[in-house]
């Protein structure tokens, strides 16, 4: 069987890995996300002794994905220091000389789960994670989502919870999304990391409801036949059955379908492939690049 690499870039570490076409992974290794120059080497030396076919990069972004652009293959303007403007595809295609894809983290995440996972038989899904950011990614009708770059539906604006009064982190737009609601901001809003806030407290009622307000858009705009929700936040499995019931309270019977009604807690899921999402899902652009998609 042929050998495929896979990177998911992550903005705290790189994940390496290799594996074949079915989305079994063989091995794998992680380097710390320091310097391009330190982490590259470490990324580059792991692939040249082994005999891959294509290379799948699933990255954070913001990236530029779009073939034919100037900076195609770049990190473009991530405010992580040392990475603004570094062609990660250059790096990598300089030194392996095979078919690579490229896409952001939570593209590849989706397509992972579409094509293994949770969302396996369907024609479309969307993967959101919620982490030291947001950010979301969508297959649609068997296509992972492009445009005049890719989407950014962490970044969307959602309806202030009545009782909070926390200003929002983002550094673009202060209480969007992510400002509102990703780790940081829980940390923040309650004085405390949010890994360390017990199953009960209000933050989690907050948090469903700003989650459900950004599931109510997607499934209005997007109409995803399943959300699947990862990332360090989302390990409060109490928030599932809280975003459940908000999801449906704000939908309000308007869209009809069962997967919104009874079959709620099987629509809105974690991910199948569990902390392999990310993997995974660079596999997957692995295989696209190999087939020329
Ligand atoms: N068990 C937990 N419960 C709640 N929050 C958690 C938990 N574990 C980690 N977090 C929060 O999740 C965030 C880290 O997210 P994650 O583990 O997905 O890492 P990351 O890869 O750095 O994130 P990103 O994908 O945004 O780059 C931190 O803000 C942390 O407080
Ligand atoms: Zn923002």
């Amino acid at each position: 069987m042929k050998l495929l690499g896979a990177i998911e870039a992550g903005g705290t570490k790189f994940v390496c890995g290799i594996g074949h076409e079915d989305g079994t992974i063989v091995d794998r290794v992680s380097f710390p996300t320091t310097t391009p120059q330190e982490t590259m080497g470490q990324v580059l030396s792991y692939f040249a002794g082994q005999d891959v076919q294509a290379i799948g990069i699933g990255s954070f972004g913001p990236i530029d994905p779009v073939p034919g652009s100037p900076t195609y293959g770049y990190i473009t303007t991530t405010p992580k220091p040392h990475w603004g403007q570094f062609d990660l595809v250059g790096a990598v295609g300089a030194a392996c000389n095979v078919p690579i894809g490229f896409d952001t983290d939570v593209n590849g995440a989706a397509l992972g789960e579409y094509t293994w996972g949770a969302a396996r038989g369907l024609d479309s899904c969307l993967y959101i994670t919620v982490g030291t950011g947001i950010g979301a990614g969508a297959v649609v009708g068997g296509k992972l989502i492009h445009g005049l770059s890719h989407p950014e539906m962490g970044h969307i604006l959602v309806r202030r919870h009545p009782e909070d009064t926390y200003e929002g982190f983002c550094p673009y737009h202060g209480d969007c999304l992510e400002g509102l609601a990703a780790g940081p901001a829980i940390g923040n809003r309650w004085g405390k990391p949010a890994g360390e806030l017990p199953a009960d407290h209000p933050a989690w009622e907050m948090e469903a409801h700003y989650l459900a307000h950004a599931l109510m858009n997607y499934v209005l705009i997007l109409s995803p036949q399943k959300i699947v929700m990862g990332g360090g936040v989302m390990k409060q499995s109490q928030l599932f059955p809280l975003i459940h019931g908000k999801l449906q309270e704000l939908l309000s019977g308007y869209v009809q379908h069962p997967a919104l009604n009874a079959g709620i807690g099987n629509y809105v899921v974690p991910p199948q492939l569990g902390d392999n999402a990310g993997l995974s899902g660079a596999l997957g652009l692995a295989t696209l690049a190999l087939n020329g998609a």
